[in-house]
């Protein structure tokens, strides 16, 4: 997916994005950390060719896939809240991506059958979605637009309404299921640790308007775990981005030691 001179203000609201370049590769998992208000809600509408931009372009795969602004594109998007149906079951809500891309209700249900065990959703197919914890709603959340097919994933700060021992185990689940579909994703989020745990690459929003975004290159191992997070390396460039964002750390190297 390739942006070029993105542009896009509301009438008579705020300018959000001035003439934005930035581009994910297929295969890559990108978080574009923003904070909240930034535009980042916005920014999937424009993607998903829900919103036409200003100006600029927005490219989906190959260049010969380029649309014209304003055209709906394929796109996998996973929203903050996870928008379960509330009178549909497991089966029927995971479903539900490949149901209106026109795949029979019967192969649409073996195929999130399928998925369900790596998904940690096994035996609660006829559950309803009041019967799920709030990392199961999730999971199922996102086991439904891994399965509508659409590419790039979207994925809408899916863990932030999630008490913080749940959002680790979601963020490690995230990486495992990601290892195994390598999707290419872009993950927005306001939190600069998920970001470097889960991606190949952290775009950081630090300007408002957003008009340009630096890029850190997470060099960490894969496949991850939350430990993670205690690596020198990691620490390092959690240090750069919160320099970047203008939050320096006031703790200064050494100190307590
Ligand atoms: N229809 C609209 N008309 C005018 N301004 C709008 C409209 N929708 C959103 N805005 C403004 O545009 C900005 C970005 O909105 P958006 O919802 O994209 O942000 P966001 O980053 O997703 O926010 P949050 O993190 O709070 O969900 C906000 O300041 C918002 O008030």
């Amino acid at each position: 997916m390739t942006v070029s001179g993105l542009s896009y203000s509301f009438a008579g609201g705020p300018v959000l994005f001035d003439k934005l370049d930035f581009s994910v590769q297929a295969g890559e998992f990108v978080a574009l950390l923003a904070p909240s208000g930034a535009g980042k809600t916005t920014l999937f509408r424009l993607l998903a060719g829900l919103v036409k931009p200003d100006a600029g372009e927005i490219r989906l795969g190959g260049s010969s896939e380029s649309q014209s602004p304003g055209q709906k594109r394929r796109i996998g998007y996973m929203p903050q809240r996870d928008c379960l149906m509330s009178w549909r079951n497991v089966l029927d809500n995971a479903a539900l991506g490949l149901e209106l891309s026109g795949v029979p209700r019967q192969e649409a249900r073996r195929r999130v059958r399928e998925l369900l065990p790596s998904f940690g959703l096994e035996g609660t197919e006829q559950k309803r979605p009041h019967e799920l914890s709030g990392g199961m709603r999730q999971r199922v959340s996102f086991l439904r637009s891994l399965l509508s097919g659409g590419d790039p994933l979207l994925l809408d700060e899916p863990f932030s309404a999630l008490d913080a021992m749940t959002r680790a185990s979601m963020q490690e689940w995230l990486l495992q299921i990601w290892e195994q579909h390598r999707k290419t994703v872009l993950f927005i989020t306001h939190d600069v640790d998920e970001a470097l745990l889960l991606s190949d690459r952290v775009l950081v929003a630090a300007t408002s308007p957003i008009s340009s975004l630096q890029q850190v290159a997470v060099g960490l191992q894969r496949p991850r775990d939350y430990s993670a997070v205690l690596e020198p390396s990691f620490i390092q460039l959690k240090r750069q981005i919160l320099e970047q964002l203008g939050r320096t750390p006031v703790i200064k190297e050494g100190a307590g030691q």
